[in-house]
């Protein structure tokens, strides 16, 4: 899929907060070779040595107000529960720049961020995931009232540079996918962790278990993205009548697969909600 570059003249972008989730999208954007100039603030110097052993063309501090001088994209990326706390820190600079702020915090309401911030701030909300790191991401995004359209267009190509996109016009709508592609590369890895510990009981080696399980999953995923099929119509195409495939579906259907995942993305999703109600 094409990805568009961002736009001619260098978009500035500011990343509050320099953990998992801001490294793999700063190291998605400076694969993608987008046209950017990146900072990124953090109080731990840990992190942002990292940062600078590795990409020494980013910017780094300590002071997120130094960070947002002069900043076209201001990505908030720190822990839901201490998103009040900074975003009311940056508050009276963000009244004088008005940059875009783009906010990758699970759970955390537009309307809460907006008042944090001050009032009348243009605000995209997203939820982007890990894979971003090997521009294999998927986001959906929920833009306030106050984003212009070139806004729009800016927090969609800093995305598309990293991966998918989709947005939402319903914010609530974002509770479901931080269940679905934002918590999911964690349910995959779940599921190559077991698959890597019944293929040793098998007697497989590790590194032989490892390559045969990460090959297979990338093998699924590209034919479910490229095929006509759906995936059910694809596993059907696995399952001999009477064969391996079905004496391995049996046990895990048998054993409650379907209600296992809806009952636990039922369970991130709430979690989400309960994230924005506690920190509103
Ligand atoms: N990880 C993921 O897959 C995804 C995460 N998200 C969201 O991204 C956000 C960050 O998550 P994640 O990257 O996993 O978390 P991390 O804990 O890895 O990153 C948060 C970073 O913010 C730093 N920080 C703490 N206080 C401040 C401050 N006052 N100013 C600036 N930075 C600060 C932390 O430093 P220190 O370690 O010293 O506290 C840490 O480096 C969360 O809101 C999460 O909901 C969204 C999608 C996917
Ligand atoms: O686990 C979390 O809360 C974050 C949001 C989605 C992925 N990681």
């Amino acid at each position: 899929m094409d990805t568009p570059k961002l736009a001619q003249k260098p978009t500035t972008i500011t990343f509050i907060g320099a953990g998992n989730m801001a490294r793999s999208l700063i190291v998605g954007l400076l694969q993608d070779q987008a046209n950017v100039v990146l900072r990124v603030a953090d109080p731990d110097e840990h992190q942002l040595d990292a940062i600078r052993k590795h990409w020494p063309e980013v910017t780094t501090t300590t002071d997120n107000l130094e960070a947002m001088q002069g900043a076209d994209l201001v990505v908030l990326a720190v822990k839901p529960q201490i998103m009040r706390n900074v975003t009311e820190n940056l508050a009276s600079h963000a009244q004088l720049s008005r940059p875009l702020f783009v906010s990758i915090a699970a759970g955390i309401r537009e309307e809460a961020l907006n008042r944090w911030l001050g009032g009348n701030q243009a605000i995209v909300r997203c939820m982007p995931n890990t894979p971003a790191l090997v521009q294999a991401g998927a986001t959906g995004l929920y833009a306030n009232q106050h984003v212009s359209d070139s806004q729009r267009s800016a927090a969609e190509s800093l995305l598309r540079a990293v991966g998918i996109t989709v947005w939402f016009d319903d914010e609530t709508k974002l509770d479901a996918v931080t269940a679905i592609s934002g918590s999911g590369p964690a349910y995959f890895f779940l599921v190559m962790e077991a698959m890597q510990a019944a293929a040793e009981q098998l007697g497989l080696r590790p590194e032989e278990a490892h390559l045969l399980i990460v090959q297979t999953a990338l093998g699924a995923a590209k034919l479910a993205l490229e095929s006509d099929d759906l995936p059910g119509e694809l596993r059907q195409k696995v399952t001999s009548k009477g064969g391996t495939t079905e004496a391995a579906l049996n046990v895990l259907t048998t054993g409650g697969l379907h209600d296992l995942f809806a009952q636990a993305l039922q369970a991130a999703a709430s979690r989400s909600r309960e994230l924005a109600a506690a920190n509103s």
